[in-house]
């Protein structure tokens, strides 16, 4: 690649939107192609909501080894038809369901582990780079015991520690996996009591609210960034300050 060539192509990496401009803002335009985003929290923080924004097409996988298998099938269904129909987006919701069932914790097991996720990362980094593809995968959190030292200090990107429903967690699957994504997006959610004055009732009465929040952690391209949103019935959307 000459540096004249290098002037011809496009100036910035295509985006996907997520369906929502303030979030797309938060994210430079939305979801970068030519890379895996990661959509990481707890359960119920709206992983699957946005995910669904996203696509219209759900595939069902329950392994590991299924996955690797449905990645040939979708590159195989790429390089054949892509004049038909061209795929643009891969979601894998979750990649962290695969492993917590599965592996267990002896360093045989993590080595292989670790093995699978180079092996998951590496053939979703060459298709997306290959075809112009945008990746998203989503990811669970486990909860941190003890003091916030040691193991339990590990900083990964822009926040030191991650909180969610006032718990302090960290990303499933480790730091290996951490290296095989590029951008990570956390997705908290928050109960807060909030009083409601009634036109019935002679004092207020407390009522439980779910605050929701969206922190960009790391992307190569992107400094740290952090929203709050909400979902909808229709949609999930950002709440512009
Ligand atoms: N129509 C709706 N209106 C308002 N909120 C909704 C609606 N549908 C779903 N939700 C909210 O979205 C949350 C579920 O989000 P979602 O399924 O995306 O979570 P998740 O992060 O994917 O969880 P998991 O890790 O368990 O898959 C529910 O807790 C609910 O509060």
């Amino acid at each position: 690649m000459t540096p004249q060539n290098l002037m011809l192509l496009p100036l910035s990496t295509p985006k996907l939107s997520i369906g929502c401009p303030i979030l797309d803002g938060y994210l430079g335009g939305g979801i970068p192609c030519n890379s895996i985003t990661e959509l990481v929290g707890e359960s119920g923080s709206g992983k699957t909501q946005l995910c669904l924004q996203l696509t219209t097409y759900v595939h069902g996988v329950h392994d590991a080894k299924q996955l690797i298998h449905v990645l040939r099938d979708i590159q195989a269904f790429i390089v054949i038809d892509h004049t038909r129909l061209p795929v643009k987006l891969i979601v894998i919701d979750s990649i962290a369901a695969f492993f917590r069932s599965q592996y267990h914790t002896t360093l045989v097991d993590l080595k292989r582990q670790s093995k699978m996720f180079f092996k998951i990362s590496g053939t979703l980094k060459a298709l997306a780079n290959k075809f112009v593809l945008v990746v998203v995968v989503t990811n669970q959190v486990v909860d941190f015991i003890g003091p916030h030292d040691g193991v339990n200090a590990v900083r990964l990107g822009n926040l030191e520690c991650l909180h969610t429903s006032h718990r302090r967690v960290g990303p499933t699957l480790g730091l290996a996996w951490a290296h095989c994504i590029n951008s990570r997006v956390f997705l908290a959610r928050h109960q807060q009591s909030v009083g409601v004055n009634s036109r019935n009732a002679p004092s207020p009465t407390i009522s439980s609210q779910t605050h929701r929040t969206f922190d960009l952690v790391f992307a190569p391209h992107l400094p740290h960034a952090s929203a709050e949103f909400v979902i909808k019935k229709e949609c999930v959307v950002g709440v512009s300050r």
